[in-house]
């Protein structure tokens, strides 16, 4: 028997990172943070968090990764809303029988401080996956100037199968 049969219970991680150019807005989990002084260079918006969530649904189920379904040098992506890579992705897991239960995202930006925002991108996420906040973590790191030329994230997901229900 396999262990998704024993335990139906998935684990999934993905990281993103964009540069950060001046000019350009910076959206993280479909949010666009107005104080930040540069924002990410993509091929779509540049959606960090929603890149790595995106990515973690499918390595959760071995199901590869957001440039396979959406390549960067295919034109009909350029300026994408990461929210329908989201989706996509969301539509994969369920069709497998999966649903995300709890996510934790970290986001390593040195400028702007978004604590003050947390609540907002943890809703805005929770939303999105058809979560309650309650199961979005969100934390923040700086690169304590290490790396302040990009936005880099990190998430794990929690998937689970509905016959576990
Ligand atoms: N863009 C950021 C980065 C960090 N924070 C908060 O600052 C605290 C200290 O972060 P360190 O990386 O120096 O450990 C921590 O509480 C972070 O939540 C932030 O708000 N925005
Ligand atoms: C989202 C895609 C496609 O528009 O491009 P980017 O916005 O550059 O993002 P990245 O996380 O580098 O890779 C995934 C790409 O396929």
């Amino acid at each position: 028997m396999t262990a998704a049969a024993l335990l139906p219970l998935r684990i999934g991680y993905g990281e993103d990172a964009h540069r950060l150019e001046v000019g350009r807005p910076l959206i993280l989990a479909a949010t666009e943070i107005e104080d930040a002084p540069r924002g990410s260079v993509a091929h779509s918006d540049g959606d960090a968090v929603l890149h790595a969530v995106s990515d973690a649904l499918l390595s959760g189920l071995a199901l590869g990764d957001i440039g396979q379904y959406f390549p960067d040098t295919d034109p009909q992506w350029a300026g994408l809303a990461s929210g329908h890579i989201l989706q996509r992705c969301l539509e994969l897991v369920a069709e497998q029988g999966y649903r995300p239960l709890n996510v934790a995202v970290v986001v390593t930006l040195d400028q702007p401080k978004l604590g003050v925002r947390r609540g907002q991108i943890a809703q805005a996420l929770a939303s999105l996956l058809g979560l309650a906040s309650s199961e979005v973590g969100v934390s923040f790191k700086t690169s304590e100037g290490l790396a302040p030329d990009h936005v880099q994230v990190r998430c794990t997901v929690l998937l689970g199968h509905q016959s576990g229900q």
